[in-house]
């Protein structure tokens, strides 16, 4: 019986463009494919769970992390220090679940040259305007932050070049059915691969 990994996802977008509800829509409905928390020296925001939203941390507790080297990737994005902590993330792949990094385009590019065979998805809101106004019903910002984070928002989405699918969330439940299509997509690819793989074992050990 051959054993076969999970794949690593990086999921990308401005802030607000839907990222999280898309992740959370996904893993609602598959089990299967698990979400990393990540650590932040962010403040934590009403509703937020330490250890379910985010592990939230001291800067000189993450500072203490990198010097340790705990961290796969990590970035300074929007003043504060985000980062993926290595421990768990291997032994979940193992297990033969899909694992997402919901990072931005910094951490991206780091975490593809230490595993190339990660797949990578850029979320794209269908205009300013309606990421404003997303950021904004979110209600979870003061006008400061939001205006920091749309200043940022271009620079980000520039990266989108960088990742091998592009998805516009317009419709909600459009968006939702594109991201399930490539999961399904590369979840027949590897079961594929698997058995082909087995069958080749099966020739060689007669
Ligand atoms: N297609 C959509 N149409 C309208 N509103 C949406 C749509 N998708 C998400 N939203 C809303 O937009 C807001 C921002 O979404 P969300 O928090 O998922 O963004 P995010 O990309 O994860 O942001 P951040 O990076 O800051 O965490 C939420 O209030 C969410 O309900
Ligand atoms: N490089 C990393 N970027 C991360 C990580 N976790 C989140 N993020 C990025 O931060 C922004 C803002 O998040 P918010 O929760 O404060 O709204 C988000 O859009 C991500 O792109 C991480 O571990 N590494």
């Amino acid at each position: 019986m051959t054993h076969s990994t999970g794949t690593l996802y990086i999921i990308s977008a401005p802030s607000g463009a839907g990222k999280s509800s898309l992740v959370k829509a996904l893993t609602d409905a598959d089990e299967q494919i698990r979400i990393s928390v990540s650590h932040t020296t962010r403040a934590m925001r009403p509703g937020e769970v330490n250890g379910v939203h985010y592990h939230f941390v001291e800067r000189t507790e993450f500072v203490r992390m990198i010097e340790h080297g705990d961290f796969l990737e990590r970035a300074e994005v929007f003043g504060n220090l985000y980062g993926t902590s290595q421990s768990h993330l291997q032994q979940t792949l193992d297990e033969g679940h899909d694992l997402i990094l919901e990072i931005d385009w910094q951490g991206a590019e780091q975490v593809r040259q230490l595993m190339p065979k990660a797949r990578s998805i850029f979320i794209l809101p269908p205009s300013l305007e309606a990421l404003h106004q997303r950021l904004t019903n979110r209600g979870q910002d003061s006008d400061e932050i939001i205006e920091g984070r749309m200043r940022e928002a271009v620079s980000e989405m520039s990266h989108y070049v960088d990742y091998d699918y592009l998805i516009i969330n317009d419709d909600f439940a459009h968006a939702l059915d594109d991201l399930k299509a490539i999961f399904r997509a590369n979840q027949l690819q590897q079961k594929r691969q698997q058995q082909r793989f087995g069958k080749l074992l099966a020739e060689l050990l007669g």
